[in-house]
């Protein structure tokens, strides 16, 4: 459904030119939720305009739902869906006439954009709020209302970018239902997000981009696996001779922590081989790596802090 190799944009700026997006190559299949995560400043948001038309690339090529960028970005802009940061739909509308407006701008006739925009507000959980103004949805609302306007025209591809950003917990939950229904209709999803949790509950795969370039891919398990391994943390009287079986690990009192792959089945055996040299434990505790563990091995940054900042 996306195919790009090489995908670049360098920008002109008075201090010199910038290289937002460095060559990358993005590939995702009919059907996949991809999630695309990086700290502020990373490159998402150009990638997305690219591959969404709205910025040329300055090297590359991609071919975005069966048309190709450079020689059909009409053809391309007919088959997506995008839904930007603030795609804000007009305010001071009310929501059946913004969502039919804009279905008869993508070409329905009266009758089918009616319709499409009452299938629309069911499936978005906005019935009966068709009359209200625009300006007085909640932010969960009007998130729901900005991709249900993304999807008026049925594309088999839809862009979010940034899709929770500035919604309560609650309103986020909601909208992550949503856009796991999206995918399970057959619609591919390619979403831009901050949050760590966002992408590990969302995404089938993530790619994680960081000073203009892929630095990891893979799903949120697979990248959980590869970078930190499991931390095993032991409470015990024993604590610097257990560490000295294991490579990296970091005694704190009575406790020592070390990583290892696969901590919920090497565990059983691990203990069994510290009983057998005598050491007696308080207590024993696994935790899985966070996406925020993998981020900071592969960016040298916290994306919680990023995100903070912002
Ligand atoms: N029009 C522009 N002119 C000059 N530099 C730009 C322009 N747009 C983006 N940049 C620079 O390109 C880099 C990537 O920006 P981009 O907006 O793609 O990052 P991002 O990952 O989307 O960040 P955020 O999460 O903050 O939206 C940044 O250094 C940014 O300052």
């Amino acid at each position: 459904m996306i195919k790009a190799r090489g995908l670049a944009r360098r920008f002109a700026t008075k201090a010199g030119p910038v290289d937002a997006v460095r060559g990358v190559d993005i590939d995702v299949a009919e059907g996949e939720l991809v999630g695309f995560l990086g700290p502020n400043g990373a490159g998402k948001s150009t990638t997305l305009r690219m591959l969404t038309t709205l910025l040329r690339p300055t090297a590359g090529e991609a071919v975005i739902a069966g048309h190709d960028l450079l020689s059909d970005p009409a053809g391309v802009r007919r088959n997506i869906g995008y839904v930007g940061q603030r795609t804000g739909a007009g305010q001071d509308q009310r929501v059946r006439d913004e969502l039919e407006f804009q279905a008869r701008f993508y070409g329905l006739g009266k009758h089918d954009a009616r319709r499409r925009a009452a299938d629309l507000l069911d499936r978005f959980d906005l019935a009966g709020l068709e009359e209200r103004g625009v300006i007085t949805l909640s932010g969960g609302q009007q998130r729901r209302l900005d991709i249900a306007m993304g999807m008026l025209h049925d594309p088999r591809l839809l862009f979010l970018d940034e899709p929770s950003t500035a919604l309560d917990p609650q309103s986020r939950r909601h909208l992550w239902e949503h856009i796991k229904q999206l995918r399970a209709g057959g619609t591919t999803v390619f979403l831009t997000t901050h949050y760590l949790d966002e992408a590990d509950f969302l995404s089938d795969r993530l790619l994680v981009i960081d000073h203009g370039s892929i630095v990891g891919e893979g799903s949120p398990d697979e990248l959980k696996n590869r970078v930190s391994g499991d931390l095993v943390v032991l409470g015990t009287p024993q604590a610097s001779l257990v560490s000295e079986k294991f490579e990296n690990a970091v005694v704190e009192g009575e406790q020592v922590s070390f990583r290892v792959p696969n901590g919920d089945r090497t565990l059983p055996g691990l203990l069994r081989d510290l009983g057998d040299l005598g050491v007696e434990l308080h207590s024993v505790q696994v935790h899985r790596p966070t996406l925020d563990d993998v981020f900071l091995t592969m960016t040298g940054r916290s994306l919680r802090e990023e995100a903070r900042a912002a």
